[in-house]
């Protein structure tokens, strides 16, 4: 379901732009930057290639819940990531423990983004530090291993390893980050990381304070 605006030249420049506009002064995270970010990662993601096109849409559909949230007359609880965790628990908003009348809380949705987020800053950290010959599909499946697949039913797995076998190889996926030539890809990657870190440690501190880490 890619609209134009996923359909615009993705830009790492500008997710790192948004990633940096998500943190206010007090460390809050605010969501529409937040889902802005995850906005332009999906631009990069169907630039890739529609065999991607399974995961790009869970994104654009989880990314669209979050938008209702912010657009619907509660909007403004929803300012932030701590502002949405505390109104959905005050108000009972939250299926805990299985899955029941709240499918589609913020809280529940933002999680599986944030899981994903951590598989990002994993396979960027390699992506980094990688060299000319290294596999980019190697180092797809080595961060998905640690961190989303345990989160995946089987299937999912086993789908989520046959796209990673089609990801373009390191020359092709820098250049596909639009930055400039690897060496600066490279540079942009090591400003980009400590702040996707940054975002991934606040969410992670909160949601495991209020207990949220295993959703249905
Ligand atoms: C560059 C290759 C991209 C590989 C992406 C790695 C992640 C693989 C995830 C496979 C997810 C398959 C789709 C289905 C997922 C859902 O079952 C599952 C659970 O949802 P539910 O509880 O509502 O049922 N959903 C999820 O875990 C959320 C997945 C969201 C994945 C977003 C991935 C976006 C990746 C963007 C990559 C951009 C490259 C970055 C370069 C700067």
């Amino acid at each position: 379901m890619a609209g134009t605006e996923e359909e615009e030249k993705f830009s790492l420049k500008e997710v790192l732009d948004t990633f940096k506009l998500c943190l206010s002064d007090s460390k809050e995270i605010y969501l529409e930057q937040y889902v802005a970010g995850w906005r332009g990662l999906v631009r990069l993601l169907n630039s890739l290639g529609s065999v991607f096109g399974f995961i790009s849409s869970d994104a654009v559909n989880k990314i669209n819940i979050l938008v209702a949230h912010l657009k619907g007359e509660n909007g403004s609880r929803y300012v932030t990531v701590q502002s949405m965790v505390a109104y959905e628990l005050e108000n009972d908003l939250v299926d805990l423990s299985k899955r029941g009348s709240h499918p589609e809380s913020g809280c529940r949705t933002l999680l599986r983004l944030h899981r994903a987020l951590r598989w990002l800053e994993l396979f960027l950290e390699r992506l980094r530090t990688s060299g000319e010959d290294s596999k980019t599909s190697t180092m797809c499946s080595e961060a998905y291993n640690e961190s989303l697949s345990r989160h995946h039913p089987w299937v999912i797995r086993k789908a989520a390893g046959m796209a990673f076998c089609m990801i373009p190889g390191r020359p092709a996926f820098l250049e596909a980050m639009n930055v400039g030539p690897p060496e600066q890809v490279v540079a942009k990657l090591g400003e980009a990381l400590p702040l996707i870190s940054e975002v991934y440690q606040i969410t992670e501190d909160l949601y495991s304070r209020h207990s949220l880490m295993d959703l249905p």
